[in-house]
């Protein structure tokens, strides 16, 4: 019997970038954390039977408090990352039961549902597949010394973003692997197709964003059409 799909809902970064003292995955947009707005639209998904949010140890508790205050304990599981994402990821998928998986960042609240069920769609038919945007501006290659050595064809450049989806004994494999040679992605694609697996691109959107720097806050903020 197919034990249907899982997923992994990492926030167990530190939020560099953005410079808050809390970390972004805790910041308010319109009074709710952002992980329980990411967590409320998986949630509200059938199709999806296990949910983990794997999150920092120290904040292990402060989340399962939020998860009871939304009322989301009888979906969602709390478990403690690791220091990378790609480690914290490995985390949540050993944590699930499921034969399929889909790995989002809890950072990225303006997924919908469309778009998690595009990409189980078409990893069901391919073995894997990740939610992606063309991009729009001119990419150059630049060498350290700031001059530019490339500028490749725009047309086959995506930017890539979560739910990233696979069979999820294939990808515990690609993730085993990756630890063994000690192989560091920025993605869970990098590491499936680094075992040679076929990654389905998934046209998303470009509101589905990742929030990073402080200016991704106030363009959150914008696209819930209220104050932060
Ligand atoms: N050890 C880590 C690092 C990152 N993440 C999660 O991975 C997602 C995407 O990572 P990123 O935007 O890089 O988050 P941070 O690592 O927090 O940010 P920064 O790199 O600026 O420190 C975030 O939801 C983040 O919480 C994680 O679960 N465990
Ligand atoms: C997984 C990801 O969100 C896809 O865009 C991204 O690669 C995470 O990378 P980051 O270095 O943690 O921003």
């Amino acid at each position: 019997m197919d034990k249907g799909w899982g997923v992994v809902i990492v926030a167990a970064g530190r939020g560099t970038r953005m410079g808050t003292t809390e970390s972004k995955q805790f910041l308010l947009l319109q009074d709710k954390p952002v992980f329980i707005h990411t967590l409320e639209v998986f949630a509200a998904l059938d199709e999806i039977s296990e949910i983990v949010l794997v999150t920092g140890a120290a904040d292990v508790e402060r989340c399962l408090d939020w998860v009871k205050e939304y009322r989301l304990e009888s979906r969602v599981r709390v478990i403690p990352g690791g220091k990378e994402r790609q480690h914290s990821v490995q985390e949540g998928l050993k944590a699930l039961q499921t034969d399929w998986v889909l790995v989002h960042d809890g950072v990225r609240p303006f997924v919908d549902r469309k778009q998690i069920t595009g990409c189980m769609e078409a990893a069901m038919s391919g073995g894997a597949a990740v939610l992606a945007v063309p991009v729009k501006d001119t990419i150059k290659q630049v060498n350290a010394e700031g001059i530019v050595t490339a500028t490749p064809d725009r047309s086959s450049l995506w930017s890539i973003q979560t739910p990233q989806a696979f069979r999820l004994s294939s990808l515990l494999l690609a993730y085993e692997s990756a630890a063994r040679d000690g192989f560091l992605g920025t993605d869970d694609a990098m590491l499936a197709e680094r075992q040679g697996m076929s990654v389905q691109v998934v046209e998303g959107s470009y509101t589905n964003i990742k929030l990073t720097t402080p200016e991704d806050l106030e363009y959150a903020a914008f696209l819930l059409g209220g104050e932060k």
